[in-house]
C-alpha cells in the first residue's frame, strides 16, 4: 500500500507569463494555499539573471530547487528532469510548481516536463499563465514584434488564465482584456485578479488526466510536435545584465536610475543597501514597466548586493556607464 502511494506520480504545476507579470507573487499565494491545506509543496525557480532574487519571496521551509543563469525552456531544459527527480527523492513533496522566467516559451519547458522518461514521476496539472493586464493591452494595441508574439503563445497555452493588475485596467478595459484572451484561447478558465488573489482554489483538486494546452492534447500521448508548432526560440533576444554591488548606493540617485531606464529595458530587480538609511537595511527592489517597489527585507543566506536588468537589444555600455555613476556618486 504505502509503495503503491511513493509510486504514484508527483503533480506539477508550471507557472508561465511575461517578464513581471506576477507570477512570484502567485507563487506566493499558492505557497499559503498549500500550507492551509497541510500540503508540503516544493519549487523550481528558474531566473536569466545569476542570481534567484524571487527566491527572496518564498517561505524558508519550502524545498527549492535553482535553475540560474539561463533560460529553462533552452538552454537548461535538459536539467530540469533531473532537478525534478532530486526533489522528489529527497523530499517527496506533495506538489511541484516550477517558476520559469517570464521569457520562457512554455512549450519548450512542458516539453521538458512531459519528457517520456518522466511519464512515471511527473502528472502535469495545470498551466497557469499569468496576464498582465494593462501590458496585454498596449502590446496587443502597438505590438507585433517578438515579444508580442511570446505573450500570446504563453496565453495560448495556459490552462488557467489569470488576468492581474485588474487595479489598472477601467472597466471597459477589463472586458476588452478577457476578450482579447478568449479569442487566443478559447478553453482555458480565465479569472481577472489583483496580486493574484483568488477566492476560489479549486482547480487545484483537478483530476489530472491529460490537460489541453493550446489545441494540443499535452498529456500521456506526448505528441505535441505533431501539430506543426514552431519551436524557434522566440525569446532569444530578451537578454538580461547583473551587476554586483559591492558598496551600498544612494536611494535618490538610485530611484532615479530607474526612473531614467529607457523602454527597452522592462523589468529589474535585485537587492540594494542605500548608504542614506539605517546601516544594515537591505531593500529588495522591483521594476516592471515603468513602476518601482521597494521591500525591506533580511536575505536567506549569503547574498550580495545585486540589480539585474532584463530588457531587448538595449546598450549595456549605457548600463555600464550609469552603474559606474551611480557607485561614484554613493
Ligand atoms: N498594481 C499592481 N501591481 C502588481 C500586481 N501584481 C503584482 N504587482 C507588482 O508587479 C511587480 C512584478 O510582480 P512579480 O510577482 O515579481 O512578477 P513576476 O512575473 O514574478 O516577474 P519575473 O520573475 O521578473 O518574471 C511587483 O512589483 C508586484 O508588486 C497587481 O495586481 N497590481
Amino acid at each position: 500500500m504505502i509503495s503503491n502511494e511513493q509510486a504514484k506520480p508527483t503533480p506539477v504545476y508550471l507557472l508561465s507569463g511575461f517578464l513581471g507579470s506576477g507570477k512570484t507573487t502567485l507563487l506566493g499565494n499558492l505557497l499559503s494555499e498549500w500550507k492551509r491545506r497541510g500540503l508540503k509543496p516544493a519549487v523550481i525557480m528558474n531566473e536569466l539573471g545569476e542570481v534567484n532574487l524571487d527566491g527572496e519571496l518564498v517561505d524558508r521551509e519550502v524545498p527549492m530547487a535553482e535553475m540560474l543563469g539561463g533560460c529553462i525552456c533552452c538552454s537548461i531544459r535538459g536539467d530540469l528532469g533531473v532537478e525534478i527527480g532530486a526533489l522528489i527523492a529527497e523530499h517527496r513533496p506533495d506538489a511541484i510548481v516550477i517558476e520559469s522566467t517570464g521569457a520562457a516559451n512554455p512549450m519548450e519547458t512542458l516539453d521538458g516536463v512531459t519528457d517520456a522518461s518522466m511519464y512515471k514521476t511527473v502528472d502535469l496539472r495545470a498551466v497557469i499563465t499569468v496576464v498582465d493586464g494593462p501590458e496585454l493591452l498596449a502590446r496587443s494595441r502597438s505590438g507585433k514584434g517578438r515579444t508580442f508574439k511570446l505573450m500570446k503563445e504563453q496565453i495560448r497555452c495556459g490552462t488557467l488564465l489569470l488576468l492581474n493588475k485588474c487595479d489598472k485596467l477601467e472597466p471597459e478595459q477589463l472586458v476588452e482584456a478577457q476578450q482579447l484572451l478568449r479569442e487566443w484561447n478559447g478553453h482555458a478558465d480565465i479569472v481577472p485578479v489583483v496580486r493574484c488573489e483568488l477566492d476560489d482554489w479549486r482547480w487545484l483538486e483537478a483530476e489530472s488526466g491529460d490537460i489541453e494546452v493550446g489545441s494540443i492534447r499535452h498529456g500521456r500521448e506526448h505528441g505535441h510536435e505533431e501539430d506543426g508548432h514552431e519551436h524557434e526560440h522566440s525569446h532569444g533576444h530578451v537578454m538580461a545584465a547583473t551587476y554586483y554591488l559591492d558598496e551600498p548606493v544612494n536611494s535618490v540617485a538610485f530611484e532615479e536610475l530607474l526612473r531614467g531606464l529607457p523602454d527597452n529595458i522592462y523589468r529589474a530587480k535585485g537587492i540594494v543597501s542605500f548608504s542614506d538609511m539605517s546601516a544594515g537595511s537591505r531593500y529588495l527592489f522591483q521594476y516592471a514597466y515603468r513602476e518601482s517597489d521597494f521591500i525591506r527585507i533580511e536575505p536567506q543566506g549569503e547574498v550580495l548586493d545585486v540589480a539585474v536588468f532584463i530588457g531587448e537589444h538595449f546598450s549595456k555600455e549605457w548600463l555600464d556607464e550609469r552603474i559606474a555613476l551611480l557607485l561614484s556618486e554613493s
